[in-house]
């Protein structure tokens, strides 16, 4: 084996898998955009997704800034030495990271120390089997950490909210599999994909779920009940009104898989992994003796480039028909009190980006800056440092929320902060504290990294970067920052609205359908 080509190979693979959607996944969200109606936020939103999708085509950059944990499943002919495929991979991980295009995701869990290249104990995921063919599979999938939050696991028979008693047999698997949708809300930026295994232990049944994700999405179930449960699920799931970003709308899931293994007596688990609309998977065979790439996975139909231009023009022109209003910090209380949810915000000047070790830090300790009337930025980057020392931005799209609801609103009002962005949306201790302390919280759209990073004009500064490139605090100046109100200073939450009229459509399917 020629080693040094076989990690060329996965440095490919890995740059791939984090820059380019494959083309099934495209398609998905081709279809979904198509079925949203324009004017609306989640039309905007997913205008917003597909400018980036391109613009990461375009740069080379990652679709997302969470390049996830990088699992390998790999499928080797017998007599292809593991160690030595192991040791490469872990190669070129380091390398895509030094190259900006992995984000230094690998956290010791103890220390919270991120090491840096994305190596770590047990990091990346490789796992090996052996076949009888003749040349090497590699399949590579980097999901990360929103949607993997999202997952879930039902042991049956169980009580679920809207659709009541969850039995073991197909209509109880189809009660689970419709609630794992509502339960992510857009928390797991969708419109998502779950993978579903049903069956096995706690973990052989999440094995199975995020095996399905390396399936195409158009591909057909060969069990017929599974097919028809898919069939359903997908039908119904665009029911509940969730939509992109959670902000309402037609297109809540993209994609639907299920597998199925045996079980023991007593355990029976419905496990379901949901991944957002940013589906890095992707796959090669490679040859044995040169380590040479034969061939591409996922190359099948149709590709959509998105071309850059013409997003961008559907963004101006989904949010064109609004007023959207500026926003630059230092904001007073005063202009705050007047936004209300649906509005569309525009910032220009600073904000700071905190997430969690931020928000731990920042209740028991002073601010490294002045933060009153700023505009705190959920988002863990990508940053590179050129020679001269000066950091860019890589990518910059939002993190989830609601990981901040304990501390968010303590933190607001001990430091004058006046606006939030984030994604996902917060919790009722949030929206309480926007009302008494006259604060705002903007959903930016999750994934959109590309798009932000380019909204973002310069590094001003950074604080706090013991806690790691992700969780330090970055002062980025910005111009044209799109985000949409979704709590106000009112006690309103788009959230909470799109919450409890999901919850109404789900309980619509809580009559038998499998018999
Ligand atoms: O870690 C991040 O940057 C984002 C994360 O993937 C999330 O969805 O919250
Ligand atoms: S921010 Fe959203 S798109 Fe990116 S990894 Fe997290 S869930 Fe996926």
């Amino acid at each position: 084996m020629n080693i040094v080509k076989f990690e060329e190979s996965m440095y490919k693979l890995v740059v791939e898998t984090s820059t380019k959607l494959p083309k099934d996944v495209r398609r998905a969200v081709k279809s979904a955009k198509e079925k949203e109606n324009a004017g609306t936020r989640a039309a905007m939103s997913l205008a917003t997704i597909t400018n980036n999708i391109a613009m990461a085509d375009e740069q080379v950059s990652p679709i997302c800034q969470d390049t996830g944990l990088p699992t390998f499943k790999i499928k080797t002919p017998v007599g292809v030495n593991q160690i030595e495929l192991k040791a490469a991979i872990k190669n070129a991980i380091v390398q895509a990271t030094k190259d900006g295009k992995l984000r230094p995701n690998a956290v010791d869990s103890l220390t919270g120390k991120n090491s840096g290249d994305n190596l770590g104990d047990g990091l990346p995921v490789v796992k090996f089997e052996q076949w009888e063919k003749d040349y090497i599979d590699v399949k590579l999938i980097l999901k990360g950490g929103g949607c993997e939050n999202k997952n879930i696991q039902y042991s049956l028979p169980c009580e679920l909210e809207g659709l009541g008693r969850a039995g073991r047999d197909l209509d109880g698997i189809r009660k689970c599999i419709m609630h794992s949708v509502y339960q992510a809300q857009g928390q797991g930026c969708s419109a998502g994909f779950i993978g579903v295994g049903i069956g096995g232990d706690r973990s052989s049944g999440y094995d199975l779920a995020k095996e399905q994700l390396f399936r195409s999405v158009e591909d057909l179930n060969p069990n017929e009940d599974l097919r028809k449960l898919e069939e359903y699920v997908m039908e119904n799931a665009n029911k509940l009104g969730i939509g992109t970003m959670g902000f309402g709308g037609e297109a809540t899931l993209l994609g639907c898989k299920i597998g199925v293994m045996h079980r023991i007596p007593a355990s029976f688990y419905v496990s379901v992994a949901y991944n957002c609309w940013a589906f890095r998977r992707m796959g090669v065979s490679v040859d044995p003796q040169n380590g040479e790439i034969i061939e591409w996975a996922y190359q099948d139909g149709e590709f959509i480039d998105f071309a850059a231009g013409e997003a961008e023009k559907e963004v101006a022109a989904a949010s064109a028909s609004d007023d959207v209003i500026s926003l630059q910090a230092p904001i007073t209380e005063e202009q705050i009190r007047q936004l209300k949810v649906g509005d569309v915000v525009e910032i220009n000047g600073l904000m700071y980006t905190g997430r969690d070790a931020i928000h731990k830090y920042l209740m028991d300790n002073e601010a490294p800056v002045d933060l009153n009337g700023q505009v705190i930025y959920h988002c863990g980057p990508v940053m590179l440092k050129d020679e001269e020392g000066q950091w860019h931005v890589k990518a910059a799209g939002p993190t989830t929320s609601i990981r901040e609801e304990p501390y968010q609103g303590d933190i607001m009002k001990k430091f004058g902060i006046r606006a939030v962005i984030g994604k996902g949306g917060m919790g009722p201790k949030t929206l309480s504290a926007l009302q008494e302390h006259g604060g705002v919280y903007l959903n930016a759209i999750g994934g959109a990294a590309q798009y932000y990073a380019d909204c973002i004009k310069s590094v001003e500064g950074v604080d706090l970067t013991e806690f790691g490139i992700p969780e330090a605090m970055w002062h980025l100046r910005v111009e044209g920052f799109r985000a949409v109100v979704t709590m106000d200073s009112h006690g309103n939450s788009l959230h909470a609205d799109v919450d409890k009229s999901s919850l109404e459509k789900l309980a619509q399917f809580k009559e038998p359908v499998f018999k």
